[in-house]
């Protein structure tokens, strides 16, 4: 089945629930595919998970075009979603339209996704008549981690708790298909899920929402620098490759790889042939 926007608006019809999780490159985003997920987000999270830096502020348009591509070319079902970075949507409604057009034109992904509710509902707006589907993200939107004060859950407290709701009307109302809430406390979550037409995915934001969504190394047990929260891990890959690694090493010392198995002994000249090079040289 192919997934695309009336996916997402028909299984939130239908009460289905939505599955996202991030790639960022071509192998995962085959393993994500086969396994059947509705869609990828290319999460500007690749700053912090592929290039190492401690925010996602530093990712640049080409970091969103050169990943996002990446995963493009293993996708056929899987919706694929490309996250604006920092600073190429918030300045102005037409930097945001051109940066949201350059992702589509260059890496050919499905739709974009940008962080905030009313400050950038007319970039919601413009993009989404442009021609392009957006997934809007509200609630702890990292980009604002120096507003916030580090990665904190948003929307505590009743003032808080109506601007939340009142930003997840404003997104829908520009146009969104989707929204993400991120660390947004379970019951609000809830509410804003049964308010809105529009699916919402949560991360960090309890069961209520129509749809999850979560980074794949922290899922997998891959992401050794922080474990936020709310992401369960699936698997620990990231121990088992660290096996793997060690026996590959131990068995390079100790002589047991490579064997004949996993060498080209045919194409080997004759004995009396290489025993007359080593004579000669
Ligand atoms: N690997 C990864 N997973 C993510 O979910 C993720 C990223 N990277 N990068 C971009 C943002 C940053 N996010 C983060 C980062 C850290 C925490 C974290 O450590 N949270 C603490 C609470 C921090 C606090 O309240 O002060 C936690 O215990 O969950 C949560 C979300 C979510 N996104
Ligand atoms: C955490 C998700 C929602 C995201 O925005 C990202 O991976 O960049
Ligand atoms: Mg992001």
């Amino acid at each position: 089945m192919k997934n695309t926007v009336s996916t997402f608006l028909s299984m939130k019809q239908n009460g289905e629930r939505l599955t996202e999780i991030t790639s960022y490159d071509y192998t995962t985003a085959k393993l994500v595919e086969k396994a059947g997920i509705n869609a990828i987000l290319v999460g500007d999270s690749l700053g912090m998970t592929m290039m190492g830096y401690d925010t996602t502020l530093p990712v640049t348009m080409e970091d969103m075009i050169h990943h996002s591509a990446c995963v493009v070319r293993a996708c056929e079902n899987t919706m694929v979603i490309m996250d604006m970075p920092f600073m190429s949507y918030q300045a102005s409604v037409s930097e945001a339209v051109r940066n949201a057009g350059r992702l589509m034109k260059e890496a050919r992904g499905h739709a974009v996704k940008l962080e905030g509710g009313a400050a950038v509902a007319e970039q919601i707006r413009a993009i989404t008549d442009s021609g392009i589907p957006v997934q809007a993200h509200i609630g702890m939107t990292p980009q604002s981690v120096n507003v916030f004060g580090g990665f904190k859950v948003q929307g505590k407290g009743e003032d808080a708790a109506k601007r939340l709701l009142e930003d997840a009307f404003t997104v829908q109302e520009a146009g969104a298909f989707s929204v993400v809430l991120e660390c947004v406390p379970p019951k609000l979550a809830a509410l804003i899920s049964k308010k809105l037409t529009i699916p919402t995915i949560g991360i960090g934001a309890g069961a209520g929402c129509d749809g999850q969504v979560l980074v794949y190394q922290d899922m997998l047990g891959m992401n050794m620098d922080f474990t936020p929260k709310f992401a369960k891990q699936f698997d620990n890959i990231g121990e088992r490759m660290v096996d793997a690694f060690r026996t590959y090493m131990n068995e390079v010392q100790n002589g047991t790889f490579p064997t004949e198995k996993q060498s080209f002994v045919k194409s080997d000249c004759s004995d009396e042939y290489l025993a007359k090079l080593d004579a000669e040289f």
